[in-house]
């Protein structure tokens, strides 16, 4: 099958329009493997500082024998169930290294925090800024140039692109992504959900509500609902960036440890003093964030994505925007129903078929670059495989298999959707990104009088006063980069829920974010421009008629024009201090728009960037 006309038109504008940023980014990328971090370079004093916590036989490998070292950068904390596993990965990776004559060292941590915990908190105003925090940190730990090839370590929401982010900038040296498992199936989310909202109506008492949060949270491993955790995994098979089929082998199991070891293996085949180097740089390029975005559509996975693919592909000197997003959405079709989307979990999903399956559809669709270089020996058919345990104890592969329940996951001549799982709505209120997976058809299209709130404790205090009880849409301002840092609001969504369940028309519609794991109430999300820039949101009063409709991807207030123009936008609240948040102030004041990738470092990066132009000697010399 060719390639579908609109993704080779979408991916040939983000090659036209990156053309500048992408040469620049790879002539300092060869910059770097020629002059910058490299072990040839290091004086006997660094190399000595570098091995002195080494075995003697490291030493030996590292030191006179140059053979691959390995840089890990490790999230490793316990507080993420996720990032758990993580502790006991480094010392398993440095055997499986030596296994093929390579050695591995820790790099560098890189901190790590929970939404979950975060969610409704204020520590969750720091969260989507943690991301640079992250990059920067797997910078620092790069900065050692011992390495021939990095190890990721990373599963949660900004780990996987705060990651990349700064790996990408060592885009010479090879790279993996390394994920460690989804936990065992607990309370089915839908439940989980369901509880909440007994809670919300006072039906039940803490007790019970912690009793079913602790069923459903209840050991190491990932979340098991198709959040942003689990869409980052899903972004770094088609990327190309994680061994095939390594995403959802459950966590702790023989076949996971058989994973981590082919790819510490296959790591050091493509490292840079291995047989056949990969490097980053080489991996992400255009074809390859198509595809992950392609991949996003597909799968209907986190609205997140629609921040984090931008700012990925920004830090490899790739310009995309939801222009690009939107048109693949249109001929994309969802082929997934995974939690929020449907009841069923990631483990179900992956037990009928898991990406393997979706990838192999797609691909056979003409709507993936099958070309696009990827870590794996013969590019991205093979992520079209399913990874079982062979005989020896070694990963082997076989070709994926169609679903077994095509009420999880469908091909793509039979899809839930002909068009993708994220549509961007826009319109006089600015321009925003729906997931429409998760919607109910009735529920595409919303017009109802607004009610505009600048925090999310004042809506759920609403909600519980019964002023919600009704049509409404629910504005929340004052949430995006600039204004808090851009939290997400999933704490919303148990109190809009119940106003759903009994019948009104409800939909939310935020400059902030939402998490992966909200669903099923119609919202509109990362509206930008932001409030806090004035933003036209920031012009819609109470009792204004608003109109969210995914069909026509229609975003207005139905307020007469000149009065609408005559109208000051609100300048909204901003909670700028406690819990931290002071320190954050460079961030806010410097972070661009969602769609840019709401990333303040990158900005910057950029603007100093631009002024070097191509002369990388002039900004590189020291
Ligand atoms: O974007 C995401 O996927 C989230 O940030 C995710 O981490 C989530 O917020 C929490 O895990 C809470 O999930 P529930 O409250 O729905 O259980």
């Amino acid at each position: 099958m060719s390639l579908n006309s609109v993704v080779e038109s979408v991916t040939s504008r983000i090659i036209e329009r990156s053309k500048t940023s992408r040469r620049r980014y790879l002539t300092l990328m060869e910059r770097n493997r020629e002059k910058g971090a490299d072990r040839s370079r290091l004086t006997c004093g660094n190399l000595a500082h570098a091995v002195a916590a080494s075995s003697a036989a490291d030493k030996q490998e590292l030191v006179f024998e140059q053979r691959p070292n390995l840089g890990i950068i490790t999230t490793y904390n316990d507080m993420l169930s996720a990032h758990e596993p993580y502790g006991r990965y480094p010392e398993q990776m440095k055997v499986f290294a030596r296994e093929v004559g390579a050695t591995a060292q820790v790099a560098g941590g890189a901190p790590a925090m929970c939404d979950g915990v975060t969610q409704g908190q204020e520590g969750m105003d720091l969260s989507l800024f943690s991301r640079d925090v992250i990059a920067q940190s797997t910078a620092v730990g790069l900065s050692h140039a011992m390495y021939d090839g990095v190890a990721l370590l990373g599963i949660c929401d900004k780990i996987v692109p705060g990651l990349l982010m700064g790996a990408l900038r060592f885009g010479h040296l090879p790279g993996m992504l390394i994920p460690s498992g989804p936990m065992t199936s607990g309370l089915p989310n839908k439940e989980k959900v369901r509880v909440r909202q007994l809670y919300v109506q006072g039906k039940i008492g803490k007790d019970e509500l912690m009793k079913a949060e602790m069923a459903s949270y209840h050991s190491e491993g990932t979340c098991t609902f198709y959040g942003t955790a689990n869409t980052n995994q899903m972004m770094a098979e088609f990327l190309g960036l994680m061994m095939p089929d390594s995403s959802f082998i459950p966590v702790d199991t023989p076949l996971r440890q058989a994973m981590t070891r082919a790819s510490v293996h296959r790591l050091v085949e493509i490292s840079n003093k291995g047989k056949n180097p990969r490097p980053m740089a080489e991996v992400v390029n255009e074809k390859a964030i198509v595809n992950a975005i392609v991949g996003l559509m597909a799968t209907g996975g986190s609205t997140n994505h629609t921040i984090h693919i931008p700012a990925v592909a920004r830090a490899a000197g790739i310009i995309v925007n939801w222009e690009d997003f939107s048109e693949l959405s249109a001929v994309v079709p969802t082929l997934c129903k995974v939690y929020p989307s449907g009841p069923s979990d990631v483990n179900k999903f992956n037990e009928v078929g898991g990406l393997p399956t979706v990838i192999s559809e797609l691909a056979g669709a003409g709507l993936l670059h099958r070309d696009a270089p990827t870590i794996s020996e013969n590019g991205l058919d093979d992520y079209a495989k399913r990874a079982l345990m062979g005989n020896d104890k070694n990963v082997v592969y076989t070709p994926a298999k169609p679903s077994s329940d095509l009420e999880i996951l469908r091909g793509a001549k039979e899809p839930f959707h002909p068009v993708g799982g994220i549509q961007l709505l826009q319109g006089n209120l600015g321009r925003g990104v729906y997931k429409s997976s998760a919607v109910a058809d009735n529920l595409l299209t919303i017009e109802a009088p607004a009610r505009v709130f600048q925090s999310q404790t004042a809506v759920k205090e609403a909600q519980k006063a019964g002023e919600l009880h009704r049509d409404v849409v629910v504005i929340v301002i004052g949430q995006g980069p600039r204004g808090n840092g851009m939290p997400e609001l999933h704490n919303l969504i148990p109190s809009l829920g119940v106003e759903l369940d009994q019948g009104f028309k409800i939909a939310l519609v935020t400059d902030g974010r939402l998490s992966g794991a909200s669903g099923k109430v119609p919202a509109v999300v990362h509206v930008g421009p932001e409030a806090q820039v004035g933003g036209p949101l920031a012009k819609v009063r109470d009792g204004d008629v608003i109109r969210v409709c995914a069909r026509t991807g229609k975003l207005e207030a139905l307020v007469d024009e000149k009065e609408w123009a005559a109208r000051t936008p609100t300048k909204p609240h901003r909670a700028t201090a406690g819990t931290g948040r002071e320190l954050f102030a460079l961030m806010r004041e410097a972070a661009p728009s969602a769609e840019e990738g709401a990333s303040p470092m990158l900005f910057m990066m950029d603007r100093e960037l631009e002024e070097i132009g191509d002369d990388v000697e002039k900004g590189t010399e020291v």
